[in-house]
């Protein structure tokens, strides 16, 4: 092919850019006859439907690796692909969302990587808030923190999940890049450090090496940090939105002692998403107690039916008089499958307390 001018290359970006707004203006159309097609099925609530959106992100990202793929990544694709998506559904019934915030933590990014831009977000104060907020229905979705690839779990969630009617309906993957921000123009200036206690736990050995001396004191959020070091001076750890949002000079990036570390959220609200062939669902339990064996009893099925768990995490059990343990359980599958049910039975049979949390697309992006 004879090269292009600049100008030549210009026309052809101004041609596939006229296609591809026709395109998305006919997909939205087709969207809001979609919402008409789900009000004369008689659907009362909202129009978000999380296995559909999976199945629509996991094509486009099938569609990216075959033959006319690429050169973008298959996230890239997945994230453009999202963001359509939530522009889509803000026509047929607009979202409100609920968050661990204030704005600027990795929660409103989790919320965001996971809705789309096109979303009303909440921020509130703490996890018990979040349900109580989707519970009322002043949020449709809330979106909690469960666990930290190095901090562990978020205990408050899984205890908050025992005794909810709402359903986990899907879950979020994001990778935590820790930042040391600050009005301040070098670390030698910083006397104290802000963060969340996850926070200081995921950044010990870059704050023992290089920060030694600084005071560390412990806030409620990564966004908070971030407000407190644009108000009083030292420095937060948080993410880079923290930074845009306070204006934060970054002294510091990717402070985190493990590269790989990865928070995963969970979508909480009232619907069961339909199985996709690619899902999770959680579940919590009891075993009996004074049984010599009980756990390995409740997690036999499992094993027997060679499914595949991929979380056990436990909790004890507030005001028990002897000591005794929620357990969550997260497997592949979904408790609509026949294989799962007959699992699900099982353990439910074996199990003093018995409680599924959801079945749900695994993440996708
Ligand atoms: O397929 C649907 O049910 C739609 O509402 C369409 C659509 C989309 O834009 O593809 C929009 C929102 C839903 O969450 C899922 C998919």
């Amino acid at each position: 092919m004879p090269e292009l001018t600049l100008q030549d290359a210009r026309v052809k970006i101004d041609a596939l850019d006229d296609q591809i707004q026709r395109l998305i203006s006919a997909r939205a159309r087709v969207a809001q006859e979609v919402a008409r097609i789900k009000q004369r099925q008689g659907d009362t609530g909202d129009h978000y439907r999380p296995s559909r959106e999976a199945e629509v992100l996991r094509r486009a990202m099938a569609r990216n690796s075959g033959a006319d793929g690429g050169p973008l990544t298959d996230e890239v694709i997945a994230r453009l692909m999202r963001e359509i998506m939530s522009a889509c559904l803000s026509l047929e019934s607009p979202l409100t969302v609920a968050y661990l915030g204030p704005e600027g933590t990795y929660t409103q990014a989790a919320a965001l990587k996971h809705f789309g831009d096109s979303v009303t977000v909440r921020p509130l104060g703490a996890v018990d808030e979040i349900f109580r907020d989707v519970e009322s229905g002043a949020a449709d979705y809330g979106v909690v923190p469960v666990e930290n690839s190095i901090g562990g779990v978020v205990t408050h969630t899984l205890d908050a999940l025992v005794h909810t009617k709402l359903r986990i309906c899907g879950e979020v993957m994001l990778p935590v890049h820790h930042h040391l921000l600050s009005r301040e123009t070098s670390l030698a200036s910083v006397g104290t450090v802000y963060a969340h206690p996850q926070s200081f736990a995921q950044t010990r050995k870059w704050l023992d090496a290089r920060m030694g001396k600084a005071e560390r004191e412990v806030v409620s959020s990564n966004g908070e940090a971030a407000r407190i070091a644009s108000e009083k001076g030292g420095a937060a750890i948080a993410g880079l939105p923290a930074a845009r949002l306070y204006g934060l000079n970054i002294l510091a990036s990717n402070i985190e002692d493990d590269p790989g570390n990865t928070t995963r959220f969970l979508i909480i609200g009232k619907q069961d998403p339909s199985a996709t062939g690619e899902d999770v669902t959680s579940l919590v339990a009891t075993a009996h107690r004074n049984q010599p064996g009980a756990l390995f009893t409740l997690l036999k099925p499992l094993a027997d039916a060679q499914i595949d768990m991929t979380r056990i995490e436990s909790r004890p059990v507030r005001g028990s008089p002897v000591p005794d343990f929620y357990f969550f359980i997260d497997f592949g599958g979904h408790a609509s499958d026949a294989k799962s049910r007959a699992v699900l039975d099982q353990v439910r049979a074996n199990a003093a307390f018995f409680k599924i949390l959801g079945s749900y697309p695994k993440a996708v992006i």
